[in-house]
């Protein structure tokens, strides 16, 4: 789908053919290199119509062909007193034309912020002989507020991708979608798919994708080690999805099984991996994993994530509509855990502030933590979140990946081991490091609002009952298992 937009609207190219030939769709990947790196993938993309315009999300620009030709050369990115940004050639840089006016962009203080389009035109390059390409930048961002501690002159050089990501449960209606995004990283080399249920076609699919990571299949128990072997990140979407008039047990009995089975396989086969938990309950299934981790000898708290990025995705997603705010600028960070009241967001912390009537905190509140259901309902049966659980999960994966690659400002919420109250699992922001997690952000928990100090009292007994609910699971499954 491409239309023009009448604000920002993409600057054409000159010299356009319009060439509707499915040329080669080779993606490029760059990394600016320094404090605030920026990864972008090019994604060559064919012209339909001569008159197509690029739809844009924040920023649209306009790059020479000469700078797409010349990708194996340094690059480089100057920020300019309007906050515009200059893209060129080394020390022949010219600039380009911009329409991003988006000065709040680098503002929040969640990981991965946004995917700013650009279009840019290109005759030969990595891109083959095509048209036009689509750069995607994937923007990191520091937990600070005002203008951006970016360099002068940060450089842009290839990048070689080389992060490999396990998907366990590849083939649901998350795994899917979830193994399309992550392919789709420029950090990712290759994407390791594992399920109970054929993947190879799922495989061949991805394949065709000419983004650079290798997708592989593993199908069936007996190829579940292979699968775990030198990966970097394990996702795990394994498991049922919540449906109309089921109960939280009836979730909890199928899928604390998978997941255990799951964490031993993980446990002998990549230990020293980031673990991502998305299976629910992801207040019950963390503990269940860090057990059998904690069995097998190789439990490291920093690496074991209950994904919650959805929490915040939503909450982010409907306090911009809310507060008719750009979508790009809201943060929300989401605290607790991923199930009902145990989902707090703090409104009050909103970046950039907000202020909301009691009544909307109430409405809010309520609309994040019955998200969930409110997909449930309206797929009657067919399932839960799975698109937007996908979006939420690649993005966690993606910053993952940027921490495991030494940027030191990545930040996300996750529901991990934690010493910030008195329960020992708890959702917040966290800043992720190559080790994993690094360090709390205590000060998230200070000055909440009368509100959220007492809604995050209300939800510590019943987190604190899913926590214990999966520890429980597991010492129960090993007695039974030791006595016969
Ligand atoms: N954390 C969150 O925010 C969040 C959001 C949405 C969904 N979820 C959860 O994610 C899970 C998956 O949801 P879905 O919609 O993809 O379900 P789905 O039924 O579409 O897919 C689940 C997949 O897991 C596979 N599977 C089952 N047992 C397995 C095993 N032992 N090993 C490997 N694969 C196995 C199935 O074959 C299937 O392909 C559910 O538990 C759901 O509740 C979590
Ligand atoms: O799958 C579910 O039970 C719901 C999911 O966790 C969601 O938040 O949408």
């Amino acid at each position: 789908m491409e239309r023009g937009t009448k604000k920002n609207t993409p600057i054409e190219p000159k010299g356009q053919t319009g060439s509707s030939q499915e040329a080669n769709r080779l993606p490029i990947c760059y990394r600016f290199a320094g404090r605030h790196p920026f990864h972008l993938t090019l994604l060559h993309r064919a012209r339909v119509q001569p008159s197509a315009r690029w739809i844009t999300t924040t920023a649209t620009r306009c790059i020479t062909k000469e700078m797409i030709a010349s990708a194996a050369s340094a690059l480089y990115v100057s920020p300019v007193a309007s906050y515009g940004t200059r893209i060129g050639l080394g020390p022949k840089a010219k600039p380009l034309h911009l329409s991003q006016k988006t000065p709040k962009l680098f503002k929040g203080f969640n990981g991965l912020k946004a995917a700013a389009l650009v279009s840019c035109e290109s005759d030969t390059s990595f891109l083959g002989n095509g048209r036009n390409a689509t750069v995607w930048v994937w923007e990191s961002f520091k937990p600070k507020l005002g203008r951006p501690n970016l360099r002068t002159k940060s450089q842009l050089k290839p990048q070689a991708s080389s992060f490999k990501v396990a998907v366990l449960g590849a083939a649901g209606g998350v795994g899917q979608p979830l193994a399309l995004l992550i392919k789709m990283s420029p950090l990712v080399s290759a994407v390791h798919l594992y399920d109970i249920a054929n993947v190879k076609g799922i495989a061949a699919d991805l394949n065709h994708c000419n983004t650079p990571a290798r997708v592989l299949d593993f199908t069936g128990e007996s190829e579940l080690a292979s699968s775990l072997k030198g990966v970097d990140v394990v996702v795990i979407p394994a498991g049922i999805p919540q449906k109309p008039g089921m109960t939280c047990d009836d979730l909890f009995n199928v899928n604390a099984n998978i997941v255990r089975s799951l964490m031993e396989a993980v446990a002998d086969n990549a230990p020293d991996a980031f673990i991502h938990i998305i299976s629910n309950p992801v207040n019950s299934t963390v503990p269940v994993a860090a057990e059998v981790l904690k069995q097998k000898g190789v439990y490291d708290p920093r690496r074991l994530f209950g994904v919650t990025t959805l929490d915040v995705v939503r909450a982010s997603t409907f306090v911009a509509q809310k507060k008719n705010l750009k979508l790009i600028d809201v943060s929300v960070p989401v605290i607790g855990g991923h199930a009902g009241i145990t989902i707090l967001p703090l409104l009050s912390k909103t970046r950039p502030s907000v202020t909301f009537t009691d009544g909307e905190v109430e409405e809010l509140t309520v609309r994040i933590q019955n998200a969930g259901m409110e997909l449930v309902e309206g797929k009657a049966g067919a399932g839960s979140a799975t698109l937007s659980m996908a979006y939420a999960a690649a993005r966690f994966v993606e910053s993952s990946l940027r921490a495991l690659d030494g940027d030191g400002d990545v930040y996300e919420c996750s529901f991990v081991q934690s010493d910030l109250t008195e329960l020992p699992f708890f959702a917040s922001r966290v800043k992720l490091s190559r080790k994993g997690v690094e360090a709390m952000i205590p000060s998230d928990l200070q000055g909440l609002t009368d509100y959220e100090a007492k809604a995050l009292e209300a939800l510590k007994p019943e987190l604190k009952a899913c926590i214990e609910k999966g520890v429980s699971f597991v010492h129960k499954q090993t007695a039974a298992a030791a006595s016969g």
